[in-house]
């Protein structure tokens, strides 16, 4: 599995650094998560933080978007440097043409699921997308614990063949199950963050064998 930390979790007053201690530690993409106060109650930071902190690593920027009209943002997220852009499914602006979008700005489109959406629901756009985003935790804060029944989400897209990342309790446990089910893609902010040492913390999820290394 591949394992993005989540700089939602890092110490915002130093987020180069924490971006360029994250490429050390051995991530293989940097995971943003930008959020309006309005799509979800809580508000991060916007393409001028994400373009400001891109010269800090050379990893992917794995950008998410949390907010209500990401079409209308789009090309600001491409000029910051984002490599792969998720949309809520559950946001406003229209799947084809924001999918469009990303793409005809050389980025990678993924779409992000809410806990309570089927998964059903984004099945007819799966041929378009490079990505599904499966959040197992509601979307707003880190430090949630995980909703294990959202393996059943990632089941179903693997027998589709998508390419599949899991947002939210991400922990050595919890990255067992993801294994398990087949996730591609595992987002992690508390445990790697918050972790005495980051290089290990990734280390483990990414064995996904619960064992802490
Ligand atoms: O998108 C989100 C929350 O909305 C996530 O990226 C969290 O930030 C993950 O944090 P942890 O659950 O790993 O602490």
């Amino acid at each position: 599995m591949l394992i993005a930390p989540s700089m939602l979790s890092s110490d915002f007053s130093k987020l180069g650094e924490e971006t360029a201690r994250m490429e050390r530690a051995g991530a293989d993409w940097i995971h943003l998560d930008v959020m309006d106060a309005h799509f979800v109650p809580n508000l991060t930071f916007g393409a001028p933080i994400v373009g400001a902190i891109r010269p800090y690593t050379k990893l992917p920027f794995d950008v998410h978007l949390m907010i209500s009209e990401p079409l209308r943002y789009v090309d600001d997220f491409l000029k910051a440097g984002a490599d792969i852009i998720s949309f809520h499914l559950e946001a406003e602006s229209s799947v084809h043409e924001t999918i469009r979008a990303i793409r005809a700005g050389g980025a990678k489109p993924a779409v992000a699921l809410k806990p309570k959406t089927p998964v059903e629901a984004v099945l007819p756009f799966l041929d378009d997308l490079d990505m599904v985003l499966v959040m197992t935790v509601e979307p707003g804060f880190g430090g949630q614990s995980f909703m294990a029944p959202m393996m059943d989400k990632v089941r179903t897209l693997k027998a589709h063949g998508a390419f599949v990342e899991v947002d939210g309790g991400i922990n050595p446990q919890t990255a067992v199950a993801a294994k398990e089910a087949g996730v591609d893609v595992c987002v992690a902010g508390t445990s790697v963050f918050h972790a005495p040492d980051a290089a290990k913390a990734i280390a483990t999820l990414r064995e996904g064998k619960g064992v802490v290394l």
